[in-house]
């Protein structure tokens, strides 16, 4: 598709959709816990689809009227082998949280998903599953897609040190734990997003939350609740940034959710100086209206354990980076060659296709500030990565003439109505 310039800069209040961490756990609760759960402002993004139609293949009920979705539990053991095959479809989070329920459950299951999750690694959850009792293959050793899961009414607990810092890993395990007999110890490499732990307490379940230490005992029962699911702060990011880099810009993001170990992002809008306050803040539903607006920005260094509570917005943080003045450098971050591409590799391609000076190393960037942005003398290509297509569509805004962008399909994956929503805020 041809993305458009923006020279009159960006104006007014928009919701952003829900949070797709939340909106994926919200279903996987719901389908374990027994009795019904109602999910308001789920977010209906493909990813999440994928999810809801898994469980719905395990013979869960999952009904959605177009304001709630109502998801009638089943709990662990009402969970029925599915007829054929899951699809992933492109998430990550359905493959790997979804593994952890699938490993206490006496039936084999074969998970498959399209070319970028197929390329993703699978042996980070199959190396602790296969430690509590589940049988798992994959393709090579690094487990990949389609992988098998052969579940287990016997899973033991276990006492495991996450090698990698992945909310995904953290919430494989914990699922499993649920299920197996003895108390279960994750120790994390880094605090991760931490909606698992908080909706488990949510559904009525144990927990022991203490730094990076988490205690899980087994054969926990969860009952069904409500859920309202907050926007997405790693929506809200491409709009923090459009604001901040277009001049003339200002916005008003309602219901963004604020989770500490989501607020990376914010924290780095600080540093940089950007203009940005924060109204509304609801401590419960950890969720505020964030107003926005252009000013000028100085470069910064994004590094160590605020990482994983900004990983998926830097993509976008790097663009915003070409535009302050100065350097920015981004380390500790080589999970980013993990994700639905090698987003160091991508990311530095494409902004520098388009003018940007941006050195990929091993574990991150380096980003030499104050550049002007120009039409790339060809297309840009999300391969398949909804937050590469994102990026690439804010980055058009600054730019004279045309973008084209192949493959935007891939940002139906988070944020279905993102196209919609630009329009409506570029007036
Ligand atoms: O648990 C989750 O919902 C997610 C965890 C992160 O992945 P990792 O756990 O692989 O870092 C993140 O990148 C992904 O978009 C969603
Ligand atoms: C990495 C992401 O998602 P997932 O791992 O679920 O595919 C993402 O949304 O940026």
């Amino acid at each position: 598709m041809k993305l458009k310039t923006n020279s009159q800069g960006l104006q007014g209040t928009l919701k952003v959709p829900g949070d797709k961490s939340i909106s994926h756990r919200s279903i996987m609760f719901g389908s374990i816990a027994q009795g019904q759960t109602t999910v308001y402002d789920i977010l209906r993004g493909e990813d999440v689809l994928s999810t809801i139609a898994a469980f719905q293949k395990m013979g869960v009920k999952i009904e959605d009227d177009g304001q709630k979705v109502i998801v009638h539990g089943k709990g662990f053991d009402g969970l029925a082998q599915a007829q054929e095959a899951l699809d992933m479809g492109n998430s990550g989070t359905s493959t790997r949280l979804l593994s952890g329920i699938l490993a206490g459950l006496p039936f084999e299951t074969t998970l498959f998903g399209d070319d970028s999750l197929s390329k993703r690694p699978m042996d980070r959850i199959a190396t602790p599953l296969r430690l509590m009792g589940a049988e798992i293959s994959g393709q090579t050793d690094k487990v990949k897609l389609p992988m098998t899961i052969k579940g287990s009414k016997d899973l033991k607990a276990i006492d495991y040190v996450l090698p990698v810092a992945s909310a995904q890993v953290k919430s494989a395990v914990i699922f499993a734990a649920l299920q197996a007999s003895g108390v279960t110890k994750v120790v994390e490499k880094e605090k991760t997003r931490s909606h698992t732990e908080e909706m488990l307490v949510q559904f009525g379940g144990e927990i022991t939350v203490s730094g990076k230490t988490i205690l899980v005992p087994g054969g926990q029962k969860l009952v069904g609740q409500e859920v309202t699911v907050p926007g997405d702060i790693s929506s809200a990011a491409f709009w923090l940034v459009a604001a901040l880099v277009v001049p003339n810009s200002e916005l008003v993001l309602k219901n963004v959710g604020i989770n500490e170990t989501r607020t990376g992002i914010l924290e780095v809008i600080s540093a940089m100086g950007g203009q940005m306050q924060l109204s509304e803040v609801d401590d419960v539903a950890k969720s505020a209206t964030i107003t926005v607006r252009f000013g000028s920005l100085k470069g910064t260094e994004i590094a160590g354990d605020l990482i994983p509570r900004l990983i998926d917005e830097l993509p976008v943080i790097a663009l915003l980076a070409t535009q302050a003045e100065g350097e920015t450098i981004i380390r500790d971050a080589a999970e980013l060659k993990v994700k639905e591409t090698d987003r160091i590799a991508v990311v530095a391609d494409a902004l520098n296709a388009m003018g940007a000076k941006i050195t990929p190393t091993d574990d991150g960037m380096i980003i030499q500030g104050g550049t002007k942005l120009k039409a790339p003398k060809e297309a840009i290509n999300t391969f398949g990565d909804h937050r590469i297509g994102m990026m690439t569509a804010i980055a058009a805004l600054l730019i004279e003439g045309e973008l084209e962008l192949e493959r935007a399909e891939a940002i139906q994956t988070s944020y279905p109505s993102f196209f919609e929503d630009l329009e409506k805020l570029s007036k």
